[in-house]
């Protein structure tokens, strides 16, 4: 059975955040250090760090880093818990999409409300923020588990962008399933899309595999229709950065027009996702905000020395698609897989 390796995008030192510089690889392996919360909240912003649980653990651990700034600077107990609220929205406000940065910054929020000193609030936060890091880790495993048992002992499996370790605190979600399926022993074929225009697939998802020593080819975006067409694909697993209530699932750009052509050619759409990416409060994909990266991201390649369009040229840049649920075969999360998602399956799955 294959060995999986260890791979974590970051490390807390107890007063830091080691990140490492997502923006460096596949040639570099280089980390940088956050000694306080405006440095994570820029990492996040830059995408040193990138992918919707990953984000919510540092977002976490920035909001430690600001209590003990803040403890440092004052005794006063409401001033303290004024000025927390002011850094947990400055870290809210870093990237608008990934529910789970939301989810993780109010899991903090409320310990900040129910502290009675700001020394028992400091250590809390800490506690939690540890907390949700390993937590993650865990529930990658089980959402591992669950997606292998779908998978038949031969598949070829496409993959968009990356969600894998560097995606979470570690395992990955769609690529934790593929680590799943081989440390069971299943022989798995992986098709990377590169991922314009950030190339999370070709710089990240590959550098992951080639890690693991997981057989893969790496595709441009474009060649994802010919090869299903041509049967070379046997299924589609991606991650997800917000779950509305009725399934439609928000995930890296270009994962919309993979469901379609998926649904076209019979091929199963898989969604791995851990339940604290599922954002109840909302019915639809509609509501669901998209954020708009920098036009430098499509006008230049990754290390910004090439021009690849013309002075003048006017971009579009949405960092993220919405994908109906009807065309998602399954949602695979770390309680169980819920087939054909729909509404009312999502709150009968969240009801038991
Ligand atoms: C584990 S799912 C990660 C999710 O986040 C990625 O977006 P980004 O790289 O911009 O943070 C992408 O949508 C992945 O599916």
């Amino acid at each position: 059975m294959a060995r999986i390796k260890d791979i974590r995008p970051l490390k807390w030192t107890g007063d830091s955040l080691l990140l490492l510089d997502q923006r460096k690889l596949p040639l570099k392996e280089e980390w940088i250090e956050c000694k306080d919360y405006e440095c994570v909240a820029r990492a996040i912003e830059e995408m040193v760090v990138r992918g919707a649980p990953a984000i919510g653990v540092v977002a976490a651990y920035g909001v430690v880093l600001g209590a003990k700034e803040v403890a440092g600077e004052t005794k006063n107990f409401l001033d303290f818990k004024a000025k927390l609220e002011l850094i947990i929205n400055r870290l809210a406000a870093t990237r608008p999409t990934a529910v789970n940065l939301f989810w993780a910054l109010k899991k903090m929020k409320r310990i900040v409300e129910a502290g009675r000193t700001i020394e028992d609030i400091v250590a809390a936060l800490e506690t939690e923020a540890v907390n949700i890091e390993q937590q993650d880790v865990e529930t990658n495993k089980k959402i591992g588990q669950y997606g292998a048992e779908l998978l038949s002992s031969r598949e070829v499996i496409l993959t968009h962008c990356n969600t894998g370790a560097l995606a979470t605190a570690g395992y990955g979600t769609a690529l934790g399933v593929i680590r799943a399926a081989v440390e069971a022993g299943k022989e798995i074929t992986v098709y990377v899309d590169e991922t314009r225009p950030y190339l999370q697939g070709a710089r990240l998802t590959a550098w992951e595999l080639q890690q693991e020593g997981i057989p893969y080819y790496l595709i441009t975006d474009n060649m994802a229709g010919w090869l299903m067409a041509s049967g070379e694909i046997t299924c589609v697993i991606v991650g997800a950065d917000r779950i509305a209530l009725n399934g439609d699932t928000a995930n890296k750009i270009g994962t919309y027009a993979l469901s379609v052509l998926a649904k076209e050619h019979g091929i199963p759409f898989y969604v791995a996702a851990p339940t604290s990416t599922f954002d109840l409060s909302i019915r639809s994909g509609k509501e669901i905000p998209i954020e708009e990266r920098a036009p430098e991201e499509v006008l230049f390649c990754h290390c910004r020395d090439c021009r690849i369009a013309p002075y003048g040229a006017k971009v579009k840049n949405p960092a993220f698609d919405v994908t109906p649920h009807e065309n998602i075969t399954a949602i695979i999360t770390e309680k169980g897989v819920i087939n054909s998602p729909n509404e009312e399956k999502i709150l009968e799955f969240f009801r038991e």
